[in-house]
């Protein structure tokens, strides 16, 4: 079997998208997707997506991480966005299905204005918080996060009892400015940081924004710059939230699979 296959980033996130609106992946194939994520034997990339036809909606994101197991992924989601709006499937707005239900979303000039779920609470983790942005995410405050151990103190957050079977996202978040924070996320499934990871900075940035009684939040991350804007209400929900940044074409390929190649 040949697989056509295009690669995305947004902001340094990055994703094999293939067009599979044939339904010719076989996406129980979970050994398939871990090699073509894999950065030495496959293409590489931080996860994997398939668009796919959808009744009702302009497309639907099929989402698996690096690792085969699945979850929302918001710069996925921007990266979907772009590539439906270059294989012609919507023009400059869309509504379409991930696995935490229904999103929106706007592009112009290459940023993508992502709508997210509506969020139900922030709730307390120790001295840290949890955010469910339709991924699981724990949020430190910390000093010098440049020079934090994010992949060590992450993956004791990401293994810990009170995170067990699923665990969790987890992300080191530092001030810079009044509306402007600076976000390492250690990504669950990848098992490592990764440069940017969108439901992780839209945590952040709910954390962040209701104590500081903002409405915006600026997020720098290694792989680049986004924004999240949201509206909180009076029992501490959000809604209205929009992840914003670009999202980016790198290159396009195709592979050829062998029946047998998965199987050891
Ligand atoms: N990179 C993503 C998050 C992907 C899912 C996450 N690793 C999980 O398993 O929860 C993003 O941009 O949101």
């Amino acid at each position: 079997m040949e697989i056509s296959f295009y690669k995305y980033q947004g902001t340094g996130n990055d994703f094999v998208m293939i067009d599979d609106r044939s339904e010719a992946f076989p996406e129980k194939d979970l050994l398939l997707v871990q090699k073509l994520c894999d950065r030495k034997f496959g293409v590489g990339a931080d996860g994997l997506i398939l668009i796919r036809n959808k009744t009702g909606f302009d497309f639907e994101m099929v989402y698996y991480n690096a690792d085969g197991s699945q979850s929302m992924c918001g710069n996925g989601a921007r990266c979907a966005v772009s590539f439906s709006k270059f294989l012609g499937i919507i023009e400059s707005e869309t509504h379409f299905l991930a696995i935490d239900g229904p999103h929106e979303a706007e592009i112009t000039n290459d940023i993508i204005h992502l709508k997210m779920g509506n969020v139900s609470s922030l709730s307390n983790a120790g001295q840290d918080y949890f955010v469910n942005t339709g991924s699981p995410h724990h949020v430190r405050f910390v000093d010098n996060l440049d020079q934090y151990p994010v992949v060590a103190e992450g993956a004791k957050v990401r293994y810990a009892d009170t995170y067990k079977p699923s665990g969790t996202n987890v992300n080191f978040v530092s001030a810079i400015a009044e509306d402007e924070i600076h976000v390492r996320t250690y990504e669950r499934g990848v098992e490592n940081e990764t440069l940017s990871c969108g439901t992780g900075v839209t945590a952040c940035a709910l954390v962040y924004g209701s104590r500081n009684e903002l409405r915006e939040v600026k997020i720098q991350t290694p792989g680049g710059n986004l924004k999240v804007r949201f509206s909180e209400n009076a029992d501490g929900s959000f809604q209205n939230i929009f992840l914003i940044g670009p999202a980016q074409q790198v290159f396009e390929g195709k592979i050829e699979i062998l029946n047998s190649e998965n199987l050891n």
